[in-house]
């Protein structure tokens, strides 16, 4: 189907656009009161997850209650950890939670290589509904997480500031690390390959550890990884964001995707050029800056906009917007964007 606004969709293939186009990580969530609304209605964060028609309907929210460029699918990357074979549990304000965890070679032999359709067709059945009800408004951004980031909760079995288990184990045993990288990956590939056929039109992929690697480790536990879904998705815009690898923007200038996301730490105009001019780059507002007020968060969306300069940007924050954000000054920040950039043309 033809889409009506196709901004971003041209932005990532590097095309000229009237205006930057704009949408937040993290929008389809706790920031709004009507998410909260459906939220209460179920049992849970994985009820909703789970069940493709009210997926659908916060997927969509965003796109009528902020006016954004994408929408992007309602899920979780530890989806995919829980199709291989670990489950997890949402816990109110704690997070992520895995009653259980990789520790053996064993462990890793038990898990499945998951059959997208067999295991994680309730997401492809919420993109296809969420496709049908957007009829061609904005595309729709798919999405999973990262081999490395995928392997950290499997093996810490929740968050953690410094995942020194995940750590330790690139340094004890690489090889059982490598084995359950490669099986993360061959279960990313298929799945992402399904979302894509169910109609995603752009997939974006979740580094959110990726900082805490050294740069070597980066290389080989991650970065290698990240290449083999990028090499096998020909077909569809990726974006490749790795919060934190400051250190991997040249390599990721190499990749075989469209673009490539910045968090706030990064300097723009250094990374556009550690980068190369081929890439879009995506970003990346301080997610705090929607914190002040609206002439402090015009000023500063300004001034990101002009570092990025008018071609290969789509606008973003820094890292997914934070949940006791003012939804109004969401508005603010992506109705500047709208303006600013259209007057920088
Ligand atoms: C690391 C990570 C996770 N999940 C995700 C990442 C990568 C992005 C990032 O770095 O922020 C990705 C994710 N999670 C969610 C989306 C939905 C789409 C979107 O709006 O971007 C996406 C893209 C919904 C969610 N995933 C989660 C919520 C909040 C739960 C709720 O509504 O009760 C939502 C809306 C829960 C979640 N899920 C995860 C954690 C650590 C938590 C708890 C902390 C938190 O709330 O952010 C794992």
């Amino acid at each position: 189907m033809q889409l009506k606004n196709d901004l971003f969709l041209r932005a990532a293939r590097g095309e000229k656009t009237e205006r930057t186009p704009v949408w937040l990580m993290r929008q389809a969530g706790r920031i709004l009161p009507e998410y909260r609304a459906v939220r209460a209605s179920l049992s849970g964060f994985k009820e909703l997850v789970e069940t493709p028609e009210f997926a659908a309907e916060v997927t969509i929210q965003p796109v009528d209650l902020l006016g954004v460029d994408a929408a992007i699918i309602f899920s979780d990357i530890l989806v995919v950890p829980e199709a291989m074979g670990l489950t997890y549990e949402m816990v109110e304000s704690r997070g992520p939670i895995f009653p259980k965890t990789v520790k053996t070679e064993k462990d890793i032999d038990q898990l499945l290589v998951a059959d997208p359709e067999e295991h994680l067709g309730y997401v492809l059945d919420a993109i296809k509904i969420t496709k049908k009800a957007l009829n061609g408004r904005v595309p729709l951004i798919g999405f999973a997480g990262a081999p490395f980031t995928i392997l950290a909760y499997m093996i810490e079995g929740s968050g953690s500031k410094t995942f020194s288990q995940a750590r330790k184990m690139l340094y004890t045993e690489p090889a059982m690390a490598h084995k359950l990288l490669q099986k993360i990956t061959n279960t990313t590939i298929a799945y992402l390959q399904a979302q894509v056929t169910a109609g995603a039109n752009l997939i974006q992929i979740f580094d959110s550890w990726a900082g805490i690697l050294p740069p070597a480790h980066y290389q080989e536990f991650s970065y290698k990884y990240i290449k083999q879904i990028c090499d096998a998705l020909p077909d569809v815009p990726v974006t490749v964001f790795a919060k934190g690898a400051f250190f991997a923007l040249e390599d990721f200038g190499k990749l075989n995707c469209s673009v490539i996301g910045l968090d706030w730490n990064m300097n723009i105009a250094e990374s556009r050029k550690l980068v190369g001019p081929n890439k879009t780059l995506q970003g990346n507002l301080d997610p705090c800056a929607l914190y002040s007020d609206f002439a402090t968060i015009r000023k500063e969306t300004k001034k990101m906009l002009e570092a990025f300069g008018p071609d290969r940007h789509i606008a973003n924050l820094g890292h997914g917007v934070y949940p006791d954000t003012n939804p109004d000054h969401v508005r603010c920040y992506i109705d500047a964007v709208k303006e600013f950039s259209a007057q920088m043309r």
